[in-house]
């Protein structure tokens, strides 16, 4: 178990008693695949995580039974390919992760990714309406940008939207720059906690340097080039086998067991892409910044804190792209209907 220690302190595992209060089901969207699968593994080694559900359109109970015969307390379930095994899977879920969907290629934007993956989402996120209304749903489907709030139409549709329960999964930029930052600076990356704002894709990712305790790095431009488009020196080392998995696994399993840990403990803050008030009077309805967590999801947001002129100046180009991103159902491409 020395990845659960490593991931999950041991004060943090004895504090676990299967109290009602922490019987925390977690269901995954999508478990199959290449974040899925560790992703879901992840979620196994949380002693917070109490059910874990997967589900797939191929291979949700085969990952399933292996994952099922590791010796942590979790019970593990996988369900069949049909709409009443979705709801099941969704059932009682406190919360909902959707990795589902296709990844990039060599040569495509997260964009290229839209026509595929807006039907995907649309419809998880229907049947998440219908069976987890009150569930925490997590997007990790690209373009994030526009994949969250395509959850917000479909929910507000049903009558059961809840901008505190929303949240586009935008954790690995943070612990890429937190990482690179580590490199270059030769510290422990677990101190770095570098603050990311903005959005999920190119320019809309903004790493605040000048927040960190390294503010010489704002200006750094092969620094900068790597958090805004680190997703593409792996969608290149791939070659075309796919983009971010692994690395994604831990930051989907990370904000997942901060949501968790935010049930009992206050003062936890993660960034993500959440409705947010901040850009509303510029047409601009969702937004990554620091957000504290709490049981009811959005605690409170936190607007972008003070930033040089250079950092004003990456977050304009952000808000420009992320006005293009907003979204509507009616928006989805024709065959999604
Ligand atoms: N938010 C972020 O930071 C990141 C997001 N991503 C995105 O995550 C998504 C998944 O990436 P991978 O796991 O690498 O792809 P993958 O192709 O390996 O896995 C996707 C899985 O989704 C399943 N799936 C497809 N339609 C489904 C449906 N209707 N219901 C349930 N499952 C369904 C597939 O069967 C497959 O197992 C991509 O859109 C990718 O761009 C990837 C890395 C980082
Ligand atoms: O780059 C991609 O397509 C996958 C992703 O979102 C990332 O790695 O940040």
């Amino acid at each position: 178990m020395f990845a659960a220690s490593r991931v999950f302190g041991a004060a943090q595992r004895r504090a676990f008693s299967a109290s009602a209060r922490d019987l925390s089901k977690v269901t995954v969207l999508g478990a199959a695949g290449g974040i899925g699968q560790p992703l879901s593994l992840l979620l196994k080694l949380n002693p917070r995580v109490t059910d874990l559900a997967l589900y797939d359109i191929r291979g949700g109970p085969g990952v399933a039974a292996d994952i099922s015969h590791i010796n942590t307390a979790s019970k593990v379930t996988g369900y069949e390919p049909t709409p009443s095994g979705l709801d099941a899977a969704l059932k009682g879920a406190e919360i909902v992760l959707i990795p589902a969907g296709v990844p990039r290629k060599p040569g495509m934007t997260r964009d290229d990714l839209f026509n595929t993956n807006a039907s995907i989402v649309r419809d998880l996120a229907k049947a998440a309406a219908k069976s987890a209304p009150d569930a925490n749903i997590l997007v990790i489907s690209n373009p994030v940008n526009s994949t969250v709030p395509i959850v917000a139409e479909i929910f507000k549709a049903a009558g059961v939207y809840n901008p505190k329960r929303l949240f586009g999964v935008t954790t690995l930029d943070v612990v890429r720059a937190s990482r690179f930052v580590s490199e270059i600076k030769k510290t422990d990356p677990a101190d770095e906690n570098i603050v990311v704002v903005g959005g999920h894709s190119g320019v809309t990712i903004v790493p605040l340097f000048s927040q960190s305790s390294h503010p010489d790095l704002v200006g750094n431009a092969n620094l900068l080039k790597r958090v805004q488009f680190g997703g593409d020196e792996v969608v290149q080392a791939k070659d075309g086998a796919g983009s971010a998995t692994l690395s994604m696994a831990m930051a989907g399993a990370r904000f997942a067991e901060s949501l968790l840990k935010a049930k009992t403990q206050s003062g936890v803050i993660e960034p993500t892409f959440v409705d947010s008030p901040l850009y509303k009077d510029q047409g601009i309805d969702f937004f990554a910044s620091k957000v504290e967590l709490g049981p009811n999801g959005v605690e409170k947001i936190m607007d972008v804190g003070k930033i040089t002129s250079e950092e004003q100046t990456l977050l304009d180009a952000c808000l420009a792209d992320l006005k293009k991103a907003s979204c509507s159902e009616d928006s989805l491409p024709e065959h999604a209907h």
